[in-house]
């Protein structure tokens, strides 16, 4: 990928694309093709089509996507499958028809079934149920791994598939109902800091246990593999994640502790917990010679210290 390739980044406002952009920005590169949503639905196969034979891409970063937490999953299960679906659809094939020399799509770590062995590594893909809550979203994102695949296979295509555990870092989704749990716990403990409440809820029992992952050592990890890999390296797809997870009442307490707030934190059981656990094996990804290396501290207070600029708010 030399630096005058004309690369498309796909989602380009969002959480992971904006840290694509972020980092081929900041490796030089000087082509970089981003359309918003007013300018190109992703739903529209033919203006999708229309903007490939435009703007001719030779490298696709596919980090559109409809995305959201567990509520949000749970509340809106055919808006995740269909626009997933057709999203990746329109771009997979589109990047087929005109040639694309390599896309990388993104997947997610609830691929795996709820109750995978841990740490899960690639190959336990398909081996069981998945988790209720996001089974649409993961549905979805299974069609669009096998899709590169089947690319690869029938027609030579070179589309790589990566699976991130949680992510999170500047350009998050903040709103309560819709978001992750890491922004959402961010955003919480900030707010009641401010108005000095005497405790913050925290959904589920607080035993679930994730692994988090700051966006720009994803964006590196893509990055990486787009220049240096192609689909018979990672083949058929690969983990990226820290390879640590931590329970959601350790993490509140750490964002607890981060914004500086004193109350109480209320673990709120009628509220679902989801998948128990879901700890990626990395060591495919390490073996290709890459490593996370922002440590979860550092990464939520990086985060919070964008939240509060966006924000223009002084620390409580
Ligand atoms: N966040 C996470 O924890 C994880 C995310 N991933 C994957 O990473 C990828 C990116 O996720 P993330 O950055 O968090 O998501 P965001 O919601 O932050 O960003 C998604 C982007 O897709 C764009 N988009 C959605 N629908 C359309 C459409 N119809 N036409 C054009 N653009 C559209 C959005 O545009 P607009 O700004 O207009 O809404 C937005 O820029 C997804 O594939 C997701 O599954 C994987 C694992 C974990
Ligand atoms: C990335 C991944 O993200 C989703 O899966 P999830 O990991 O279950 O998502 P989550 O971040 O929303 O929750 C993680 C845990 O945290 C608990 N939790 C506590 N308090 C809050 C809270 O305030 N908000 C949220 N959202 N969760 C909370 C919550 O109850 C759960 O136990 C899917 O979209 C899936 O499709 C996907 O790909």
């Amino acid at each position: 990928m030399d630096l005058q390739a004309r690369i498309f980044v796909a989602g380009h406002r969002g959480l992971v694309g904006s840290a694509i952009k972020r980092t081929l920005e900041a490796q030089g590169f000087e082509r970089i093709l981003v359309r918003d949503r007013g300018e190109l639905d992703l739903l529209n196969q033919e203006a999708v089509a229309r903007f490939f034979a435009q703007e001719q891409p030779e490298y696709v970063f596919m980090a559109a996507a409809k995305v959201g937490g567990i509520l949000a999953n749970s509340q809106y299960p055919a808006d995740f499958l269909y626009q997933n679906l057709v999203i990746q659809t329109n771009v997979i094939h589109a990047a087929h028809l005109f040639g694309v020399k390599k896309l990388l799509f993104l997947g997610s770590s609830c691929i795996y079934p709820k109750f995978a062995p841990q740490p899960i590594r690639e190959q336990y893909l398909l081996s069981g149920e998945l988790e209720p809550t996001n089974e649409p979203y993961a549905l979805a994102k299974i069609a669009g791994i096998k899709m590169c695949e089947a690319y690869n296979r029938q027609y030579g295509s070179n589309f790589l598939a990566v699976m991130p555990t949680n992510l999170y870092g500047p350009n998050d989704n903040f709103d309560l109902e819709s978001s992750h749990v890491l922004p959402a716990l961010l955003r919480k403990f900030h707010e009641a800091a401010i108005h000095k409440a005497p405790s913050v809820e925290v959904w589920g029992t607080g035993k679930p246990k994730r692994e988090f992952l700051y966006v720009d050592d994803l964006a590196d990890a893509c990055v990486y593999l787009m220049k240096f890999f192609d689909q018979r390296d990672t083949a058929p797809f690969v983990n990226i994640g820290t390879g640590e997870d931590v329970e959601i009442r350790e993490l509140a307490s750490l964002i607890k502790r981060i914004v500086g707030y004193q109350g109480e934190i209320v673990f709120r059981s009628d509220k679902p917990d989801g998948t128990p656990r879901k700890w990626l094996d990395v060591s495919r990804m390490a073996r290709l010679g890459w490593n996370a290396s922002t440590t979860l501290e550092a990464g939520i207070q990086q985060t919070y210290d964008w939240y509060r600029k966006q924000h223009l708010i002084v620390r409580p």
